[in-house]
């Protein structure tokens, strides 16, 4: 049977990048041959130790040269750099795709060094865990979760319809969408979550220091799936926090008017508002559960 494509190239084998390849070893209509490339050469060893690839190497421009697909798993900050570096190597007709959790910041990013002959296709799966590096991958990490495109540039509906078959045997429920769209969903639902995961666990830190110990001592309560969330790596939140700041901004300006309400109801002995607040909560989670994202 022939494969979607001949050569899949990951760049970046962490988390995702692996989680990508682990499937692709699986199901062998995605691909006949798997390259991995990191520029960490801690990295590529494991990614060598787990068998995660045919290939693997730390030099991108010569891995990218015979791809026919190349999807950079990499920071949303060096997204725009990697592809400045790898677009000129590419072969024609290869589809260019990232993973990245922000938008706007990459599309404006990669479009200057986009080629007429090369498709770029973005698409961000919308799963993941607080884990990162080659180990944490799992071949089910994209099963039954959303995977979101945004428009693609100079990319045949062939190409397009690639992606979404590659998308489709990573296991992952396919969604259309423009870039601001994207950018606000994603910081209402992901980033905002994070940033307060963040927070919360530095507040928790900064408290007196007889408070702290019994922070940690009954951490295993509500603050505790705080402490999943802020397990997070620094490097990529960070990327995402300064390239999705407009989005950001704005939801956390709306979640601080909503705080604050919450807060005057409390002050006011709003019993109303308050059993209100904690129900609309409860019913997002039902949805959660029916629609099997929990
Ligand atoms: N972790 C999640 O939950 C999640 C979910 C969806 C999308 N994403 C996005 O996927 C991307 C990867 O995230 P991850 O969690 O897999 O990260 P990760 O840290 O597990 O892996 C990233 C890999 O990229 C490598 N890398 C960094 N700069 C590089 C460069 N210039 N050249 C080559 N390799 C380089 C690192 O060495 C590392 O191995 C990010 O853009 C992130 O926003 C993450
Ligand atoms: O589930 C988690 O722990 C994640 O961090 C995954 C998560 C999310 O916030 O849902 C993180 C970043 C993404 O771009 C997509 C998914």
């Amino acid at each position: 049977m022939k494969p979607l494509v001949e050569t899949l190239c990951v760049i970046g084998p962490g988390l995702i990048g692996s989680s990508i390849l682990r499937r692709a070893r699986l199901e062998p209509s995605i691909a006949r041959h798997l390259i991995a490339v990191d520029r960490d050469a801690h990295v590529c060893d494991r990614a060598r130790a787990l068998n995660l690839a045919d290939e693997i190497t730390q030099d991108a421009t010569a891995a990218v040269a015979n791809a026919d697909l190349v999807v950079l798993c990499v920071p949303v900050g060096v997204i725009p750099v990697v592809a400045a570096a790898i677009i000129p190597h590419m072969k024609a007709g290869a589809i260019l795709t990232d993973v990245g959790s922000t938008r706007g910041s990459v599309v404006e990013g990669i479009t200057p060094y986009l080629r007429p002959d090369i498709a770029y296709v973005p698409a961000h799966p919308m799963a993941g865990t607080e884990h990162s590096g080659p180990d944490a991958g799992f071949a089910t990490l994209f099963e039954n979760r959303w995977c979101l495109f945004t428009p693609a540039m100079n990319a045949s509906p062939e190409a397009i319809a690639t992606m979404e078959a590659f998308w489709q045997a990573m296991g992952a429920r396919l969604r259309h969408m423009d870039v601001a769209h994207h950018d606000k969903i994603c910081a209402i639902v992901s980033h905002l979550p994070h940033l307060l995961a963040f927070t919360i666990c530095n507040t928790a830190d900064t408290l007196a220091d007889e408070l702290r110990a019994e922070v940690l001592d009954f951490a295993a309560s509500g603050f505790r799936d705080f402490t999943r969330i802020a397990a997070s790596d620094p490097i990529m939140w960070r990327d995402i926090f300064l390239h999705n700041r407009e989005a950001l901004l704005e939801m956390l300006d709306r979640f601080s008017q909503d705080a604050q309400a919450m807060a005057d109801a409390i002050r006011q002995d709003d019993e109303a508002t308050i059993v209100r607040t904690i129900e609309r909560g409860r019913r997002i989670r039902r949805n959660l559960i029916e629609n099997k994202q929990a």
